[in-house]
């Protein structure tokens, strides 16, 4: 891949394509891990003299203009990490991304708003997609890639822009493969997979051939009542696939045939609502009833999945093992990462809401042998897949 000392900057509008996608609460930027993971490439552009124009994608707004979605806070924040102003644009493409551009000066930097407020940014069509980004790429003379925790999209600004522009991957996106791609080769054994978050029906796709490779697989999170109830077990009004649960059957009996041990939660806090200060309990796994959600793994959970993690000798952890944004439901969490910390393995923890949750929970970040930005996009390079957005630099 190229890299950011191949393009000659200078003068030269360049289109940086970066993953800003943070927690919020409401306006509040509650982790600003991924903004600050962006700051190296931004400043080294800066420092070179171009006109950065910074684009990224807020949570999920599906195509429309969602004010809850604005990266407007974001531009705040990442103006506070650069030192200097980031002009904000009010669109994508339009009247203001373009006005917003004309006026940079050279080492000046703006951003514009939440790519996924326009349907070509994630269409499966391809030329929809191509046109959006034919008027993204519209915007600057060069790319660079370098957001991360996005390439494993196939849209149009992580995938097609840089076909049309010249291109290379930033700092981070060097710095991420450098790391992911000790875990693809000559693993330390045992190598154990911990599998937890919300993202259920996305990260279920990776457990096939996550099979293939590691010798235990954990699975807490939201993850784990897919599980469960493919087994037969109540999960009453917790997080599940219903579309999935053949699948999860295969699973299951694939690790068997294949002698990976999976490991599901044993029991788990069952809570009547999804709420910080919710009523719950401490229940069986096999016996959640019907009218609780889980919403964390429960203590002989934590203490058997730190038991399989005690002698790994490689870990990869991405997704919560229960809603931790909550104090009450964030022990599972805290006792995976703190079984990390304590082992003496290859640990790397992916995920915008994992690392964000190492953070919160105050757990010292050095604790790990790497904290990637990428959840879903490290998994799926763990996979061994050619990832969009990787392939499209290395073109
Ligand atoms: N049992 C659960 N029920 C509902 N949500 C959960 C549960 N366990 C974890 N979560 C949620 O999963 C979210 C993170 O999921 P995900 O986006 O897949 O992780 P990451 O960003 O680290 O890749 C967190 O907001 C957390 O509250
Ligand atoms: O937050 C992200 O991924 P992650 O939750 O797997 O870490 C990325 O910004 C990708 O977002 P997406 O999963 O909505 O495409």
């Amino acid at each position: 891949m190229r890299t950011l000392d191949d393009l000659d900057v200078k003068g030269r509008r360049v289109l940086v394509r970066t993953d800003l996608n943070v927690p919020l609460d409401g306006e509040t930027i509650t982790d600003d891990g991924r903004i600050r993971a962006s700051v190296p490439t931004i400043r080294t552009l800066v420092g070179r003299g171009a006109k950065v124009v910074v684009c990224a994608h807020l949570g999920r707004p599906k195509g429309k203009a969602d004010p809850k979605y604005s990266l407007k806070p974001v531009a705040e924040r990442l103006g506070e990490l650069l030192g200097q102003d980031v002009a904000f644009a009010a669109d994508v493409v339009g009247d203001s991304a373009r006005e917003t551009v004309a006026s940079l000066q050279d080492g000046e930097v703006a951003l514009l708003e939440n790519l996924r407020y326009e349907p070509g940014e994630e269409s499966k069509d391809d030329a929809a997609r191509g046109a959006f980004a034919a008027k993204l790429a519209g915007l600057a003379e060069l790319y660079v890639g370098d957001g991360f925790g996005a390439v494993h999209r196939k849209h149009a600004s992580v995938y097609d822009v840089p076909k049309l522009l010249p291109h290379a991957a930033g700092g981070l996106i060097v710095a991420e493969v450098e790391v992911l791609r000790k875990l693809t080769e000559d693993t330390e054994r045992p190598y154990v997979v911990v599998l937890g978050g919300a993202k259920v029906s996305d990260k279920l796709g990776v457990i096939e051939s996550l099979l293939t490779k590691v010798d235990r697989l954990l699975i807490g999170g939201g993850m784990a009542y897919t599980f469960l109830k493919a087994q037969g077990y109540e999960v009453g009004g917790s997080l599940l696939q219903e579309d999935q649960l053949d699948q999860v059957r295969g699973f299951l009996s694939e690790a068997i045939e294949r002698g990976v041990e999976l490991v599901l939660p044993v029991d788990v806090l069952a809570a009547v609502t999804f709420a910080a200060d919710a009523d719950h309990d401490v229940v069986e796994a096999t016996a959640i009833p019907a009218d609780r959600e889980g919403l964390d793994i429960g203590p002989k959970t934590r203490e058997l999945f730190a038991s399989k993690l005690a002698d790994a000798k490689t870990v990869f952890w991405n997704g919560p093992m229960g809603v931790f944004e909550f104090e009450a439901f964030s022990g599972g969490t805290r006792a995976v990462a703190e079984a990390l910390i304590a082992s003496d393995a290859f640990t790397v923890v992916g995920g915008g809401d994992s690392a964000a949750a190492v953070r919160k929970l105050e757990l010292p970040e050095d604790g790990f042998s790497h904290i990637s930005t990428g959840g879903g996009a490290s998994l799926e390079y763990l996979e061994g897949k050619s990832l969009p957005g990787l392939a499209a630099l290395e073109d």
